[in-house]
């Protein structure tokens, strides 16, 4: 069973030396921190936070990375970094997928969301579950009805999916995932002044997948995990379909307001929920491995 401080005897600096090294890749690449939030929400809600997201493609193994719902997912090699660190101190002590939850809740710290507690002792899965990526992780134009049941599933309730979204307060959107709602003419939802502003940001509608192109989630506060977002929606200023379902649903929207309104609350329920999303279906006790390298499952 996941436990608080599950390392304080095997590996008591573990927690304190991933901290530290959030810090520095933030200081680094401020970005680092989004993806970690990003990762946590990919690795958690596929079957288990087991560090399935951080397999590579190698032998019969297909990584979930290549998934096309993985797109812009960015900053894995950095993962190494963390991982080398915690290896030092203590060889084949401290899991990938603890250091996915424990990257994501540095990284919130780091982008001005909630500091919280957070349970450890996950292992390590020996499988990619690349064929499941897209039956549990939502596209960007699913219904609100989707995703709410998607969250269910693994025991996220409303208040909490509300909240998880709330990761839309960070981060970019690349316009591949965002012109059916500007071509050939303007989604009605969408703010106009908005709009025209995105096209700028997206001016042709078959966005070269190769080419940078992308918006900023949260113009105001890009960097800051933060109620901006739910602010955003209820002006019909979301760049996913799903963001601005999230704010019009009958189900979501009462959420959304009060998030909107209060930051303090927001923090609360992005707590509780990212700590629901990182406890979903762990490994434990003698069930997978502790991975040497995130990247590949343990030669035996
Ligand atoms: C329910 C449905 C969700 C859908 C359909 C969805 C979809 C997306 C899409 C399409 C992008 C843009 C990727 C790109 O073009 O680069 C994105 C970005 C992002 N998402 Fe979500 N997302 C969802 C939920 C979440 C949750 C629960 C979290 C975390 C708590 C999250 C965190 C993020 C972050 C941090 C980014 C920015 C990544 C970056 O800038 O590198 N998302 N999401
Ligand atoms: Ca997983
Ligand atoms: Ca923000």
């Amino acid at each position: 069973q996941l436990q608080l401080n599950y390392y304080s005897k095997s590996c008591p600096k573990a927690e304190e030396i991933i901290k530290q090294k959030v810090i520095e890749l933030y200081n680094e690449h401020g970005n680092t921190a989004v993806s970690w939030v990003r990762n946590l929400f990919h690795d958690c809600i596929v079957e288990s936070c087991d560090a399935s997201l951080l397999l590579e493609s190698v032998g019969d193994v297909v990584s979930e990375q290549t998934s096309e719902r993985s797109s812009g997912m960015r900053n894995f090699k950095y993962v190494k970094t963390i991982k080398a660190a915690v290896e030092k101190e203590c060889p084949l002590t401290v899991s990938c997928a603890d250091i996915v939850a424990l990257s994501a809740r540095d990284g919130i710290a780091m982008l001005g969301g909630p500091k919280f507690e957070m349970k450890t002792g996950r292992r390590d899965g020996k499988e990619s579950h690349v064929t499941m990526v897209e039956e549990f992780i939502p596209n960007h134009n699913d219904s609100i009805s989707l995703v709410l049941s998607r969250f269910q599933a693994i025991g996220v309730d409303v208040e909490a999916t509300v909240a998880l979204l709330g990761g839309h307060s960070v981060g970019r959107v690349h316009c591949m995932n965002m012109v059916h709602r500007l071509y050939p003419t303007v989604d009605p939802k969408l703010d106009p002044t908005y709009a025209a502003y995105l096209k700028l940001r997206c001016p042709t509608p078959n966005p070269d997948p190769n080419a940078v192109l992308y918006a900023r989630n949260d113009r105001k506060t890009p960097m800051i995990i933060d109620n901006n977002y739910y602010k955003n929606i209820l002006q019909h200023k979301g760049l996913l379909t799903v963001d601005e379902e999230l704010a019009t649903d009958p189900r979501t929207s009462p959420y959304v307001k009060k998030m909107a309104a209060d930051n303090g609350y927001f923090n609360e329920q992005f707590s509780r929920a990212v700590q629901l999303l990182s406890e979903n279906n762990p490994l434990t006790g003698d069930q997978g491995e502790i991975r040497k390298d995130c990247r590949y499952v343990n030669a035996n």
